[in-house]
């Protein structure tokens, strides 16, 4: 099983590189964490935002392989605490079909993403900014891993 973080935005800061990769590092290949970035469309003064938002959206669900189980980051979804997230991790392990964790630009996933998802996932009922968005996934995986192996990481 892998896991596939489809998000927008390319080119982040080092500090965001930085805090992924350390997370994502520590995952092992069967839990493997595979970061599938996707350029942001250029806005203008004028831009037409919903446009440009679904143009993000197809290349996003182009990146997504055939028969994954997707999984919509989205601030007005289910919420899910640590331990119910490392159950679902176990469920994922399990299943054996590849997960895709689809994040977001500045204005949001297209509606098509939404639609594509087999749930929508709250990471709490705050907006986050979309690159920190990706740091906390992948610590999270980490930490829900961690526990479904009885690693000491989480206490
Ligand atoms: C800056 S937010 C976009 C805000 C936008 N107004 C919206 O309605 O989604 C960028 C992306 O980060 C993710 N995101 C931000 N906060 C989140 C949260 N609390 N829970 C889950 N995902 C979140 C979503 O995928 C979102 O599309």
């Amino acid at each position: 099983m892998r896991i596939h973080l489809i998000a927008v935005g390319t080119r982040m800061p080092s500090w965001v590189e930085e805090g992924y990769g350390e997370y994502a590092k520590r995952l092992p290949r069967e839990c493997g964490l595979a970061l599938k970035e996707i350029p942001m469309a250029k806005r203008q003064r004028n831009s037409d935002i919903a446009r440009l938002v679904a143009d993000e959206g197809q290349r996003m669900l182009a990146a997504i392989p055939d028969g994954s189980h997707v999984v919509a980051l989205d601030v007005t979804g289910k919420q899910r605490g640590t331990p119910e997230l490392a159950a679902a991790l176990e469920q994922w392990l399990a299943g054996g079909r590849d997960v895709c964790l689809l994040v977001g630009g500045p204005d949001g996933l297209a509606p098509a993403c939404l639609q594509r998802a087999h749930e929508r996932w709250s990471l709490s009922l705050l907006t986050l900014p979309h690159p920190l968005v990706r740091i906390l996934l992948a610590e999270q995986v980490y930490r829900a891993w961690s526990i479904v192996q009885n690693h000491p990481y989480h206490r």
